[in-house]
């Protein structure tokens, strides 16, 4: 492919008038193609309604009839002209015995294939594509079944992991079989584990060949969570397992240094790769975690960049997330091979041990004070809340400081270290609360968080689906509350088809409310606070001066270091050209 020519959209961009005479004489060709086109189209893009369906296996006759047809067919072959010839007889077992050998193969395959949808069914495993492999029963099969190392199995113990999950019970083994795949399971159902241990047992043991996997998370705190996860589950095992951080994409050569398996986000990986500092040739296993976060605008240049440069023919690409919606799956198929697709329950749904509360706080000072009396009345630490704008989440964490509840925030202004620090304090408990804007909301794993509350409503039904699935993760439960306000009245309906649909009470009006399309909903809204309106208007005033201040002192600090560089290089030259 041309340097600079798009993977996901390859031909989007061809201009057919233009060369109309030059496509009218490719298109005879096309037509007589059309029918294997058609057919290898219709293996792939399933329509929706039968790609819900269980996987379809090739109809298998019964063993009976299948004896019969044989017999009926022997004429045709010749062989029972002289039935009663010893020949004739002895030609005639020869033939019986690989049909009977046949037919036990077919009755222990019609058990397996039973045993199979029986499991899936248990589990609510809904698969749809070609040959798919049996789900796991248990961990040990991943011994017994692909010749796991004991390191693995031990890990999973010592993590206190009794039984796969049901995402892992499927795609476990179609990635082990070497199939791509797109999954879609409810948020804390270990998805991560899903896509690391196949990669693991895939990869074997620690190569200095280059990179030979990378898993792609939309944020750099997902990233360097993902990154601790797979240390975890190689334990045992020197597998160099690295997270792209800022310094080595800029300055790092990836050549020099051994990397297994690289996990990044995707503006660090377009760069490193624009800086010449990977080569992604030989990548035998790409993840797409959070994969409609990655596909959406913003981040699809990159993704495209990082697809394209994964150049190895052979390369196993998966797609995970709890919400995949149509286009992702389309945009899917245009790059992957014989795809399986794994979806648990219902696509798109929340986690079924969430409790699910839609609060109307009426206006903005109205959430402020319900949140106030939830804390007071039945603070449950700990608690995430988002917001929707990093500005709203410093407005918030000061009234909240000001309570003297242990609070802290995360958000896209606060240094690497700061963000990493609100993270991990909240981890070990030191916070109870912690203010986050839709930067931590997907994929981020902190066990045991009571209750989110969405104190600003989220912009879509998929940002309400990870957000809340920030609590109620692997079994445990959950609560979560959203505020909402006369803005918010018009986008309900999105949420409460969600709440709805698993399984929580939502009131009927709220279900009888048009719909909307899934479209980003950020309403302008009044600052969180509680000094009376003049009163922030003056201290807002004060605090853009501040603000204003404060850029003028650095612009002035940043000139005069360049004046003193500028003169110190002058002065060196001076003194080169005396010596
Ligand atoms: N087989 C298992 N048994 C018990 N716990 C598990 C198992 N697999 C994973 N977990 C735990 O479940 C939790 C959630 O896992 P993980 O973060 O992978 O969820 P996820 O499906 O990726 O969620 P999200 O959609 O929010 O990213 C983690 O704490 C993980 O350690």
């Amino acid at each position: 492919m041309e340097e600079g020519t798009s993977f996901l959209f390859a031909g989007v961009s061809f201009n057919r008038k233009k060369f109309a005479v030059d496509f009218s004489r490719f298109q005879k060709k096309k037509e007589s193609e059309k029918t294997i086109e058609d057919l290898s189209f219709l293996e792939i893009a399933k329509p929706e309604a039968e790609q819900e369906e269980e996987e379809e296996e090739e109809p298998v006759v019964p063993v009976k009839k299948r004896k019969r047809k044989a017999e009926v067919s022997e004429p045709v072959e010749g062989i029972s002209v002289f039935k009663t010839s010893k020949s004739a007889k002895a030609a005639k077992k020869e033939i019986e015995k690989p049909l009977i050998e046949r037919s036990e193969q077919k009755k222990k395959l019609n058990k397996q294939l039973e045993r199979d949808s029986l499991l899936r069914k248990d589990h609510n495993i809904h698969v749809s594509g070609n040959n798919i492999p049996s789900p796991l029963e248990n961990f040990s099969e991943l011994s017994s079944r692909y010749g796991c190392e004991s390191y693995l199995l031990r890990n999973l113990a010592e993590l206190g992991f009794k039984e796969p999950t049901p995402i892992q019970r499927q795609t476990i083994p179609v990635l082990l079989s070497g199939r791509e795949c797109f999954a879609c399971a409810p948020t804390g159902s270990g998805k991560t584990l899903a896509f690391v241990c196949p990669m693991l047992m895939k990869l074997k043991h620690a190569s200095k060949d280059g990179i030979r996997a990378v898993i792609l998370c939309p944020t750099r705190e997902l990233a360097d969570q993902t990154t601790r996860e797979c240390k975890k589950m190689a334990k045992g095992n020197k597998f160099y397992i690295k997270l792209m951080t800022k310094e080595l994409a800029r300055n790092s050569d990836f050549s020099k240094r051994p990397c297994d398996i690289l996990i990044s986000t995707p503006l660090r990986l377009r760069l490193a790769i624009r800086k010449k500092k990977v080569d992604l040739s030989r990548v035998e296993y790409l993840v797409l975690d959070e994969s409609d976060k990655l596909f959406e605008l913003g981040l699809l240049k990159q993704i495209d960049s990082v697809v394209k440069a994964c150049s190895n023919p052979s390369i196993i690409r998966s797609l995970f997330s709890a919400t995949l919606p149509d286009f992702v799956e389309e945009l899917a198929r245009t790059i992957m091979h014989d795809a399986v697709r794994v979806i648990i329950g219902r696509k798109n749904t929340a986690s079924k041990t969430i409790k699910q509360k839609l609060v109307f706080a009426g206006s903005e000072e109205g959430k402020l004070l319900a949140l106030r009396q939830s804390f007071a009345e039945s603070l449950n630490p700990p608690v995430l809340i988002f917001v929707q704008s990093k500005e709203r989440a410093k407005e918030l964490y000061g009234e909240l400081l000001f309570e003297n509840i242990r609070v802290s925030a995360i958000h896209s202004d606060l240094s690497q270290t700061q963000r990493e620090n609100a993270v991990d304090d909240f981890r070990a408990g030191k916070t109870w609360v912690l203010i986050a804007t839709d930067v931590i909301a997907r994929g981020m794993d902190f066990k045991g968080v009571n209750c989110v509350i969405n104190y600003d409503f989220p912009d879509s039904a998929a940002a309400y689906i990870h957000r809340i699935g920030r609590c109620g993760r692997a079994g445990r439960s959950g609560e979560a509350i959203t505020f909402y306000t006369e803005a918010d009245i018009p986008y309900l309906r999105n949420i409460a088809n969600v709440m709805s649909a698993s399984g929580c009470e939502v009131p009927s009006w709220a279900m009888a409310l048009r719909k909307q399309k899934w479209k980003k909903h950020r309403p302008g809204r009044e600052s969180i606070s509680t000094q009376p309106k003049d009163e922030q208007e003056s201290t807002n005033k004060k605090k853009k001066k501040d603000e204003q201040e404060s850029t003028n002192k650095k612009k002035k600090r940043k000139m005069s270091k360049n004046r003193a560089i500028v003169g110190a290089r002058e002065l060196s030259l001076v003194d080169s050209s005396k010596t």
